[in-house]
């Protein structure tokens, strides 16, 4: 496990000095501490309608006058619950002193302040006056606390209004204080997807093990292993620290406990050790087809322990099928696409232990990977490989082959252009002859992800709105399960290619409607896509959560996003749209997501289409895949 490390920070509720919380919190081992900024009292002293707001920053008032303990300290903003008093003078004296606060702070140099979420029942000021606050932090973050209970569902709701209304504004973020009871998992889930930055336990949330040590309960922890993946810190959260605190090892033991549960988080498995540092990161997807990849990228594919083997097992189990035991038949396979030669050495690895008579053709339009394809069939593979410099398409095979070997495959399955590749292989595979893979089918699911949103929205431009990109996701909440929208299958012998015509490419369009039903209230801020692709018989690698191959990592997901975010309110609807489309130079995608309402008797659904997200990358404007 590479980090060992997690920020742990103390609040003192009653402390009225950052000696206290400095002094105390670093004695204990924690990392910061959170502070009132004004001292207990002052706000409703300066509420009192014969006071003014110019006196609330008098040197007695605050609890930092100076910034010496400044690098350690997250400032907490009073007066958040009255900015929706229907007083208009409570109202505005609030706010008043909200501004000064924030002023105070970025004047300090606070690396982040802490705003208490209100309930809002009473108006919308609090979003307003955060929104003007976040304009004026400079590099100063804005955390706004909101608590999670068994009672109250409804957080998610609030936060998500007051990220909405900030115009999801990405230096606010989620301090989650967690309750003592927690509320069912679909309400903790949909945090996943969320920008937590850290995670406030009150001391109140612990319990004692036998020997009186505070640790948490099976729910709390499981949860809280969740958030540590999303790179949260901790804050523990106690009225005082005195005898009343109840715990053995004083609060120094609620620090080491959440260090000890840090480290003794479940091992990675094997494709999140290779995705680490990958993790929300977004990747263009690779044009094998238009450009020439590198060794690099080679190589890594090649790392993967799971791809090389099932199809060195379907090949096998090919053969097997195709041919009689003890026959001199020599069957002829063709890597099209062969790379450095992976899916070669595989191929003659699964002849060997099947014990049949096998001529290889290498096919491979990358003249770099040709030179590595030459050099091991001098090497290595002798007369049994032929090695041939050409693009698929165009090839004039001397002889046809009985089994065609590629893999041409993208997240989405079809979207480094396998289809229209074996379009042009397939002319040299004898009528009988088997295509490994036999077939991929592409798969989608509306899902929610602030964290990717606001990495694609940081262009601010279309281009990068309309774009699939590649993700090993990790801050993403899938708001329902994956839906089939298309598959393609090899050979397809109905294919008559005309590459004369302009519309050559038709056969290979695709246009699906999956409707899809959400669990909890949610944001949808785009599409998942994923593919399962049959290579021979019940020999399958998948990159689909519910079938997806164990081990396997040379694919993560897609993901196609949506320029303006979706509401969806628990157990709705939503219609998502999706194309294939293509043109004599290029093949491209085009989406759309449409909320559905039904009537509760009739059942009748019906689109909101005034709601919808609008057409995505119409006409592949802003991305495509080059033939
Ligand atoms: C995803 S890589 C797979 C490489 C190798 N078979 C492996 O599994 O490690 C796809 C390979 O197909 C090649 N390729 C793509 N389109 C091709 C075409 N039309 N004709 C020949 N080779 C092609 C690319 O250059 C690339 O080497």
């Amino acid at each position: 496990m590479a980090d060992t490390t997690i920020s742990v920070g103390l609040e003192v509720r009653s402390a009225n000095n950052p000696d206290i919380v400095g002094d105390l919190g670093t004695e204990a081992g924690y990392s910061f501490g959170l502070l009132q900024l004004l001292r207990a009292g002052v706000q409703e002293e300066i509420l009192k309608p014969q006071n003014m707001i110019s006196n609330a920053f008098e040197p007695a008032n605050l609890q930092m006058t100076e910034n010496s303990w400044a690098g350690f300290i997250v400032g907490e903003i009073s007066a958040c619950e009255p900015l929706d008093s229907p007083d208009d003078s409570t109202r505005q004296k609030c706010e008043a002193l909200v501004k000064q606060q924030i002023q105070w702070a970025a004047h300090l140099g606070l690396s982040s302040v802490i705003f208490t979420c209100p309930s809002m029942d009473g108006g919308l000021n609090f979003p307003r006056v955060v929104g003007r606050a976040l304009g004026m932090l400079g590099y100063t973050q804005a955390w706004v606390r909101i608590t999670v209970t068994k009672r109250d569902t409804e957080a998610w709701k609030k936060w998500n209004v007051l990220r909405t209304l900030c115009e999801h504004n990405p230096k606010l973020v989620v301090a989650l204080e967690l309750g003592p009871e927690l509320p069912n998992e679909s309400f903790l889930q949909q945090w996943l997807a969320e920008p937590v930055r850290t995670v406030i336990l009150s001391t109140t949330s612990f319990i004692s093990n036998k020997k009186g040590f505070p640790v948490l309960s099976k729910a709390h922890q499981s949860f809280l292993r969740q958030l540590m993946e999303l790179n949260v810190q901790v804050v523990i959260s106690t009225e005082c620290i005195d005898e009343k605190l109840n715990a053995a090892g004083g609060i120094a033991a609620y620090q080491q406990y959440i260090r000890h549960i840090y480290r003794t988080r479940p091992e990675l498995g094997i494709v999140d050790q290779f995705a680490s540092g990958y993790h929300d990161y977004l990747q263009s997807p690779l044009q094998p087809l238009m450009d020439n990849l590198e060794s690099a990228t080679y190589e890594v594919f090649e790392k993967d322990p799971i791809k090389y083997q099932e199809y060195e097992r379907a090949t096998y189990r090919a053969l097997l099928d195709r041919v009689p035991d003890n026959s001199d038949i020599v069957t002829v396979l063709m890597v099209v696409g062969a790379g450095r030669g992976p899916l070669v050495q595989r191929a003659l690895q699964a002849a060997e232990n099947a014990k049949r008579k096998v001529k290889l053709y290498a096919v491979e339009k990358n003249p770099n990977a040709i030179v590595t394809l030459r050099a091991r069939k001098e090497e290595e593979w002798g007369d049994l490989v032929e090695v041939v410099h050409c693009d698929m398409r165009y090839w004039e095979a001397p002889e046809k082959c009985d089994i065609l070997i590629s893999e041409l495959l993208g997240s989405f399955g079809d979207n480094e252009l396998s289809p229209e590749c074996l379009d042009g292989a397939q002319r040299f595979l004898k009528d009988s002859g088997i295509s490994i893979p036999s077939s991929y089918t592409a798969y989608i699911s509306p899902m929610s992800s602030t964290k990717l949103y606001n990495e694609v929205s940081s262009y601010k431009d279309l281009e990068h709105m309309e774009t699939p990109y590649v993700v090993k996701f990790r801050a993403v909440h899938e708001l329902a399960e994956p839906k089939a929208v298309w598959r393609f299958d090899h050979p397809d012998r109905k294919v008559v290619m005309d590459l004369g015509s302009p519309n050559f490419n038709n056969h290979n369009t695709r246009y699906s409607t999956q409707r899809f039903q959400t669990k909890t209230d949610s944001m949808m801020h785009g599409v998942a896509g994923y593919f399962e692709s049959t290579l021979y018989k019940d020999v399958m690698i998948s990159i689909h959560p519910k079938t997806h191959s164990p081990g396997m990592f040379s694919w993560f997901p897609i993901f196609f996003p949506l320029k303006s975010p979706l509401y969806l309110p628990a157990n709705s609807y939503v219609d998502i749209h999706f194309w294939r489309l293509c043109d004599a130079r290029k093949v491209w995608y085009e989406w759309t997501a449409i909320p559905v309402t039904q009537d509760g008797q009739t059942k009748t659904c019906t689109a909101i289409v005034g709601a919808a997200s609008s057409i995505h990358n119409i006409d592949g404007r802003s991305s495509w895949i080059g033939l």
